[in-house]
């Protein structure tokens, strides 16, 4: 074994391979969680219509988004390596659930008509992607992974909004803190343990499946904000 090979690995070890992603792809990273759209809700000069648009178009998104952690959920019965996960990603599922009358409740003050709204191209396509993932094909590192990311990015763009020196709109603090509190922040901390722990036991080939799938998340995501924005 090459020896520069093996002391990288056991890098990635130390600090996880969450980590070095995180650093190694930090412009796209930033790209989602300091996108224009996040940034206007912290300086608080978003416009209410590409609110209502995030809104209407992510209670669509939330609906694929069950099935998918359900997946998640069979895949960490069938193949994880430690029985806690199942409980981690099964609180993941419950709160779904309350997540998705919350949009209710926060779309009837908005008076957008949830029943009315039509998937856009990009919400239609990350909810491809996460069809893709449901596939018993589909592995539970790839899949823990993708479910971390998915979560994370949503904590760090909306605790952005409430940090030190932010001014979101007053109307919006709730919806920032849905995703930008504590316990948010700790339940994604779970998840990237798992991942962090399944990927350091990858093989190189599950590393680079994962890597992909992770950059195919964050550019979903990235669409996903331009969309809200109406620049797409
Ligand atoms: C587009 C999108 N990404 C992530 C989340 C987080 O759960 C969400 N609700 N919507």
């Amino acid at each position: 074994m090459d020896k520069m090979e093996g002391k990288t690995r056991g890098e990635e070890r130390k600090i996880g391979v969450i980590e070095t992603w995180s650093r190694k792809h930090r412009l796209l990273f930033d790209g989602v969680t300091r996108h224009p759209l996040v940034l206007s809700i912290r300086d608080g000069s978003i416009n209410i219509a590409s609110f209502k648009k995030w809104l209407a178009q992510d209670y669509l998104f939330v609906r694929a988004f069950v099935p998918f952690v359900a997946s998640v959920l069979i895949k960490a019965w069938k193949e994880s390596d430690e029985s806690g996960d199942m409980e981690i990603i099964l609180g993941g599922v419950a709160s779904l659930e309350n997540e998705i009358a919350w949009f209710k409740r926060e779309a009837s003050k908005w008076g957008v008509s949830l029943s009315e709204v039509v998937p856009q191209q990009a919400n239609k396509k990350y909810c491809g992607l996460l069809e893709s993932l449901m596939n018993p094909e589909v592995g539970y590192t790839v899949a823990i992974t993708a479910f971390w990311a998915i979560e994370a990015v949503y904590q760090e763009s909306f605790a952005h909004c409430i940090e030190e020196g932010s001014k979101p709109p007053p109307e919006l603090k709730e919806t920032c803190e849905r995703w930008g509190n504590e316990a948010f922040a700790k339940y994604c901390q779970s998840l990237q343990n798992i991942a962090n722990r399944r990927l350091q036991k990858a093989s190189d080939e599950e590393l680079k499946k994962t890597e992909v799938m992770l950059l195919n998340v964050l550019e979903h995501e990235v669409d996903f904000w331009n969309m809200s924005q109406g620049n797409v």
